[in-house]
């Protein structure tokens, strides 16, 4: 497989495309984030243009962290156009696990095949059909926890799953890898999981064969910006700042060495 390193490099040459179609609280952290990386955000999110700029855009985000009944019809129509157009779509089901509506807007999106599903520890749990600690957004369980069941999601969905938090866990159902760095401010600043959601579609809009390390490589650039920014930071606030002004300058070796593969026999390129 294509390593993380290599991916960056991709990705700052290319600027892909990104749709978001994410939350209130999200939109101005993950398009700075994306930004800082080298992507090119566009927060894209009406019912009567979300599904025709997905076939221009080189991968779609869709967040469910502020949803209404009318913007539930923009991902669908979003979900459905990457899908026929042949891109990857990444699903970040935020808070699925507290009410009905989101519950069943989560079903529905699952059934239209996202490529990629990143999600906190109880977000993933709850997938899983597992009982799970979280409390509205945040989560309450450690990733541990949560790897067996998305492992299983993986193979229900056909998706790569990515489990964060204070170490980070991905599978596509058959491989698998945990990602260390990052730092105890990330989850005391609001949106940085929505932005790695993000940051998953850019990198698989560069590898769009490839979800598995478009992931893996997404998971460890933040790895690495974190540890960096925890360095400069007086608390979450300055540590916001620094994360941002740490994600250009992140050398492609330092993502390589955070990541650790389960069964490094099984990291093959994925299929064409
Ligand atoms: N205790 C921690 N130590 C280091 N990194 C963390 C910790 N908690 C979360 N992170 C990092 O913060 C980012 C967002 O993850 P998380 O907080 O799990 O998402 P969400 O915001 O959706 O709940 C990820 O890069 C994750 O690795
Ligand atoms: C606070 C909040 N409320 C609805 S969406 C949202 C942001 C959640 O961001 P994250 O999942 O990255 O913590
Ligand atoms: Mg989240």
């Amino acid at each position: 497989m294509t390593p993380p390193s290599l991916l960056l490099a991709r990705l700052r040459d290319t600027a892909p495309l990104v749709q978001c179609i994410t939350n209130y609280v999200a939109m101005n952290i993950t398009a700075n984030v994306l930004l800082a990386a080298g992507a090119s955000p566009a927060m894209v999110h009406a019912t009567e243009e979300a599904g025709e700029f997905a076939a221009l855009a080189g991968a779609t985000l869709i967040n469910i962290g502020t949803l209404s009944a009318d913007w539930r019809e923009g991902m669908h129509r979003a979900a459905e156009s990457a899908r026929a157009h042949g891109k990857p779509w990444v699903l970040d089901p935020v808070a699925h696990q507290a009410t009905t509506f989101r519950r069943a807007t989560v079903a529905g999106l699952l059934a239209l095949h996202p490529t990629l599903i990143r999600g906190n520890a109880s977000e993933i749990i709850a997938l899983g059909g597992g009982s799970s600690q979280g409390q509205g957004v945040d989560s309450g369980d450690p990733v541990e926890h949560a790897a067996a069941l998305a492992r299983a999601v993986a193979r229900q969905h056909g998706a790569v799953v990515a489990v964060t938090g204070a170490v980070d866990y991905v599978s596509d159902g058959t491989r698998a890898a945990w990602v260390a760095g990052g730092s105890p401010l990330m989850p005391r600043v609001t949106a940085l999981g929505c932005a790695l959601s993000a940051l998953c579609a850019a990198f698989a809009a560069v590898a769009p064969r490839e979800p598995f390390a478009a992931t893996v490589a997404a998971l460890a650039l933040f790895g690495a910006a974190g540890r960096i920014a925890h360095e400069a930071a007086a608390g979450p606030g300055s540590f916001a700042v620094a994360f941002l002004d740490a994600l250009p300058g992140v050398n492609g070796a330092a993502l390589d060495a955070l990541v650790t593969y389960e069964n490094a026999s099984l990291a093959a390129p994925d299929q064409p």
